[in-house]
């Protein structure tokens, strides 16, 4: 079958259901990831103008690499599937795009050459190629990551086990996962004295993706493994959450909201930005009509430009059921916060999902104003 994106019309296999099958997988859900990283890609440039090759790393079907040689990248492709291989070669073709498409394991290939920017969008877990990308990678390292189950502590075991931290399943479940990976990769940048600075990062339905700007010196990189990180405290029965910075964690004896003794310790994890803001205003203003999700994308955008650096964020509604009233209008809630005296936005998880410095008394109070 024919899939359009963008500037490219590639052949795609149909798929046998959903996850891996034995056909070259292309999943049609990801059609917002590789908008936003064309966009990404060409504010990047923009930003950075010594930047010129693109190492699509786990290619499959050929599509990413595909749309960033029409933006003009050096473009390589490469895939363990000799099948994937073929068809990114043809897809290639198809659109006369210049490009080496490889048969090769990402980490092996990583050890052989370096590159501008690395691609890293595999099954599950982006640790295992992790060394090889930030070890042999001069500028950006775009990487996906789609077990959100270890990462947000829902699967708790194995994501000890991937991203050496402790995750913990809270209410903030996306955004935990999302500062694990950073924080997992940041550390692992580290061992190569890297420093990372997460320019562009979402977590959107089953995937976390970002795009870590990397400076090889060893002081950056103890800013990113050190300075950046830390834990978050969460109470399990009244939502109370606080943090603390550098790597020894230092947990409240009870919590300080409740005085419940149920305060569970999440991290190391990423407590620094996820976005640059301005970077991102420059990604929005990228995002081209002819892409598929431009209209969803540009709100992303908009939504993450305007998004708070807190580092955990509520649910609306699971507040209000806490509260035992009805949820109001978000634009009023978050306006009656703001009204008291402190910082709100909505966050980019979803519509009931926002940012606050205020505390969840403060937020009560603001509440009440709304009535019933
Ligand atoms: C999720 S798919 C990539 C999807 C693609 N990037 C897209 O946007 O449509 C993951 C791909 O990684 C390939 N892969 C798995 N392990 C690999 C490795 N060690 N090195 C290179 N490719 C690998 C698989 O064969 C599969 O084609």
């Amino acid at each position: 079958m024919e899939v359009t994106e963008g500037a490219v019309t590639v052949e795609v296999p149909e798929q046998e259901g959903e996850g891996k099958t034995d056909a070259v997988f292309f999943n049609p859900v990801q059609e917002l990831n590789r908008d936003l990283t064309v966009a990404v890609l060409d504010a990047y440039r923009e930003r950075e103008e010594r930047a010129e090759t693109y190492l699509d790393a786990m290619t499959a079907t050929g599509i990413r690499g595909a749309r960033a040689a029409a933006q003009g990248w050096d473009v390589t492709c490469a895939d363990v599937d000799p099948e994937a291989v073929e068809l990114a070669e043809s897809n290639l073709a198809r659109n006369d795009l210049d490009g080496r498409v490889l048969e090769r394991d990402v980490n092996a290939l990583l050890w052989d050459e370096y590159v501008d920017v690395v691609d890293i969008d595999p099954f599950g877990s982006p640790m295992p190629f992790a060394d090889a990308a930030f070890a042999n990678t001069r500028d950006l390292v775009c990487i996906t990551a789609t077990d959100t189950a270890p990462l947000c502590g829902a699967h708790f075991d194995s994501g000890v086990r991937s991203y050496s931290a402790v995750p913990r399943n809270t209410d903030f479940h996306a955004e935990m996962g999302l500062r694990i990976l950073l924080g997992a990769l940041a550390r692992t940048a580290g061992r190569f004295d890297v420093g990372v600075d997460p320019i562009f990062t979402h977590a959107t339905s089953h995937y976390v993706r970002t795009y870590l700007d990397c400076t090889h010196k060893a002081s950056a990189a103890n800013r990113s493994v050190q300075d950046a990180q830390g834990y978050l405290y969460h109470c399990e029965d009244c939502l109370y959450r606080e943090s603390s910075r550098g790597l020894v964690a230092d947990p409240p004896e009870a919590c300080p909201r409740c005085e419940s003794n149920r305060i569970s310790a999440a991290g190391p994890l990423w407590l620094d930005a996820y976005v640059d803001r301005e970077f991102t205003a420059s990604v929005r203003e990228r995002v081209t009509d002819d892409m598929g999700t431009a209209e969803n994308a540009r709100e992303l955008c908009t939504t993450l430009e305007r998004e708070l650096d807190e580092p955990s964020h509520y649910d609306q509604h699971r507040l209000c059921k806490q509260w035992g009233v009805g949820a109001p209008a978000m634009d009023a809630f978050l306006d009656a916060v703001r009204d008291a005296g402190h910082d709100a936005s909505p966050a980019h998880y979803g519509g009931t999902t926002f940012k606050t410095t205020a505390s969840i008394d403060a937020m009560r109070d603001a509440a009440s104003d709304l009535g019933p």
